[in-house]
């Protein structure tokens, strides 16, 4: 049987002896349940693993409800986590409040996805980028502050500064706004950005702008970018690496143009082929069907087996282990490994038979038939 592989981030990607900027280990978020189901919990993300390193985007992609937005709250502490650790620079973070956790919250900045709501409307550009660098850099004032607002203007491009520094919020563009939402971020000069799907709300056209901006950010400065997404051609666009989550968990990992062009797994296959609408995925295929499971109670074994056409008793039983795929990425499925069970389906009337008795392409075969033979 083949050995679970660490999940550790991809190392094709960057170089191998660098270490993470920012490192969570297993980490689980369970909100409790009010009312009636007072003793039950959600399961919003369990036992996730990633890295953030100097000069890297990785994406989060998933559908609605996976867990990513509760994986950028517990990285920039909003939320406490339930278990599981962070690692700031290799170093654990448990401070909650005080000197240290001032210092985690400069280091690690967030990037909402609302422009309009994350800006103040009654304050000037002016006012909201000059306390944001008065609250990190303390004692900064007068032409040292105007100096530093006007920096922060021109490294996210809102150029000539003078034409934006004492607007309000109201009298920009969505675009602008979000850049000056990143401007406010970089005035704690940051090493992780936490950017949670910061072009969602934005007019398409306008996205690519913002996308090139975080990209600078991460070629010319070096700053870590985790980039929380719905769609995966941003992602293949802008992360070095995507970790595919589906119901709390992370089921796929590896370079963005691996698993958004040869998805191993067959939520990230569903998840790929139904782009631009990954919420628009029961009407997609015939084979798979079903609502995102409930995070109150989650399937047992695999939590995408309930919509999943090669799911067998083993996935309802086990957990599957994370695994290298062929094509290079990790994979959490039972179809990757050489477990005997995993080569049983069950069919339409509920009848045994292998996948290879499916009417699959031959391609497909031929993939599922090589992973079995690395993972053996
Ligand atoms: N404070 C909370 N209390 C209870 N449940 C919560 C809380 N915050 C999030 N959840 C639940 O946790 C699960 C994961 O939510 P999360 O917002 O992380 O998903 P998401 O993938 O970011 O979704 P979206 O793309 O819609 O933002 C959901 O079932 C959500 O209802």
């Amino acid at each position: 049987m083949k050995t679970t592989i660490n999940s550790k981030a991809t190392e094709s990607s960057r170089e191998t002896n660098e270490s993470p900027v920012l490192s969570a280990k297993h980490i689980v978020k369970h909100f409790p349940v009010g009312g009636i189901k007072r003793d039950k919990v959600v399961h919003a993300t369990d036992d996730v693993s990633l890295d953030l390193y100097a000069g890297q985007v990785v994406a989060l992609v998933g559908e609605s409800g996976s867990g990513k937005s509760t994986i950028a709250k517990l990285l920039s502490q909003l939320v406490p986590i339930t278990s599981g650790t962070i690692e700031l620079n290799g170093q654990p973070v448990n401070a909650k409040s005080g000197k240290r956790f001032r210092e985690y919250t400069n280091q690690v900045q967030m990037i909402f996805q609302d422009p309009f709501g994350s800006l103040n409307a009654v304050h000037t550009i002016r006012y909201i980028l000059g306390r944001a660098l008065q609250i990190h850099k303390k004692g900064l004032r007068g032409k040292k502050l105007e100096e530093a607002v006007i920096e922060l203007l021109q490294r996210v491009k809102l150029t000539p500064a003078e034409r934006y520094i004492d607007k309000f919020p109201h009298e920009l563009s969505g675009g602008q706004r979000q850049r000056v939402s990143i401007a406010r971020a970089l005035a704690a000069d940051p090493k992780v950005l936490l950017a949670d799907e910061p072009i969602s709300m934005l007019d398409v056209s306008i996205r690519l702008g913002i996308l090139n901006l975080l990209k600078d950010l991460r070629d010319n400065e070096g700053i870590a970018i985790l980039y929380i997404t719905h769609d995966v051609a941003s992602a293949r666009y802008f992360a070095d690496e995507t970790l595919v989550m589906y119901a709390g968990r992370v089921i796929e990992r590896g370079p963005s143009e691996m698993v958004t062009q040869h998805p191993a797994h067959p939520y990230t296959d569903l998840l790929v082929n139904s782009a631009p609408d990954p919420d628009a995925l029961n009407a997609l295929r015939g084979e798979a069907h079903g609502e995102a499971p409930s995070l109150i109670d989650p399937p047992s074994g695999c939590r995408f087996r309930t919509r999943c056409p090669f799911a067998t008793e083993l996935c309802a039983r086990e957990v599957p282990p994370t695994v290298r795929a062929a094509t290079g990425q990790e994979v959490a499925c039972w179809l990757y490994t050489d477990h005997p069970e995993a080569m049983v389906n069950i069919g339409d009337k509920g009848e045994l038979k292998t996948i290879h008795d499916m009417e699959l392409p031959d391609e497909v075969k031929a993939k599922i038939a090589q992973n079995k033979e690395i993972n053996s």
